[in-house]
């Protein structure tokens, strides 16, 4: 991505971009490379894929009021079909490829997919049910929820932090000295990380939050304070409104102060369960440390090379469907430093 920037320079080093796609490109990249290994570029096809799928069904969830149209098989029904069974395709391709092309001790979800399919096939034997699509299907699902959790929301976490890097000009170069500070012109390693302290405060309050909101089912009749809850009802916890409610966060709650952060997360929240962005419980992000590192190494790569602020062409449009995402892009200017 950055050698991209580069070569998109003009003569004094300056350029206007949407760096959206761009970001959405390295966390599809960075995830894909981790699940799939070696054999990445087949896994990143299957993620653009589903990435379509959520676009299509998306088309028809919208147009689901329409009597029988479901029913129809108009373009995006077919499309979807088409879609289900290219990943299927390279799914098998990927598990069967695997021996042939894993590189020594590599661990990628390539092998897990290779574990849950041979157990499903031991199964069949032992078993002698006939239905051996199933556990393709339970592995497509698998892949989904990693992508939507691993890189739609990373890359949410990132557009913001330039966003208001743009906007904050002298948290930007508090950043950048942090990066400086540790790295230099070097390029970031895994340790190194762990010693951004501006950078990491910054994240953390731009981590406001990707995911808007968390749905849970009530199993059984339970009390919640004054409230009764039956079961079967389904609840909504607004992560967004109560990470920016003034009685629990302060009265800053809704101004851009990493600053907040300084002596670490239970300070900021004064020990209150009011900063949740990972979720938490037994269900609690299992890629936040992932997803952290991720977003640190991006932020250092860029930080050491350019400087950048907000186009007048950006219009601040969030849009709040699940993930809180830019609607019309985020344009900014860079200067290569
Ligand atoms: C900024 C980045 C991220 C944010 C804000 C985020 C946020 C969340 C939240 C709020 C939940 C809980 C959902 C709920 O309780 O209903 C969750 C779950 C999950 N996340 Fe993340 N996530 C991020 C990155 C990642 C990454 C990089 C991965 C994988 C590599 C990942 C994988 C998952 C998975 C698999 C779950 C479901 C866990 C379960 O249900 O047991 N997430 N994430």
């Amino acid at each position: 991505m950055i050698s991209k920037w580069e070569a998109m320079l003009s003569s004094e080093g300056t350029c206007e971009m949407d760096v959206w796609p761009f970001l959405q490109n390295l966390t599809c990249d960075v995830i894909s490379r981790t699940a799939f290994g070696s054999n990445y570029e087949e896994g990143q096809r299957i993620f653009q894929l589903l990435r379509e799928q959520a676009l299509l069904a998306m088309e028809i969830f919208l147009r689901a009021n329409i009597p029988g149209w479901r029913f129809l098989p108009s373009k995006p029904h077919r499309r979807m079909k088409k879609i289900a069974r290219d990943i299927e395709i390279s799914l098998k391709g990927i598990i069967n490829k695997r021996e042939k092309t894993q590189k020594a001790g590599e661990a990628t979800m390539s092998d897990l997919l290779g574990i849950l399919c041979e157990s499903n096939q031991k199964e069949i034997q032992d078993h002698g049910n006939k239905n051996d699509g199933m556990s393709i299907r339970d592995v497509i699902e698998e892949c989904k929820l990693f992508y939507f959790a691993g890189q739609e929301t990373t890359s949410s976490l990132l557009v913001w932090t330039m966003v208001l890097l743009s906007r904050y000009p002298d948290w930007q170069q508090r950043a950048r000295e942090d990066v400086l500070r540790v790295f230099g012109n070097e390029t970031p390693d895994f340790d190194g990380l762990s010693h951004l302290k501006i950078v990491t405060m910054i994240l953390y309050e731009v981590l406001n939050p990707p995911v808007i909101g968390l749905v849970r089912t009530i199993q059984r009749n339970m009390k919640l304070g004054n409230l009764i809850l039956p079961a079967g009802v389904d609840i909504f916890l607004p992560t967004l409104q109560v990470h920016h409610d003034h009685g629990l966060s302060g009265d800053d709650a809704d101004e851009f102060n990493p600053e907040r952060f300084s002596e670490g997360v239970s300070k900021a929240t004064k020990d209150q369960v009011s900063f949740f962005p990972f979720g938490g419980g037994p269900r609690i992000c299992i890629g936040q440390n992932f997803s952290m590192l991720d977003a640190k190494m991006a932020v250092a790569l860029i930080l050491q090379r350019f400087s950048f602020k907000l186009s007048p062409t950006y219009a601040h449009a969030p849009d709040t469907l699940v993930i809180l995402q830019p609607q019309y892009g985020a344009q900014v200017i860079l200067h290569k430093l």
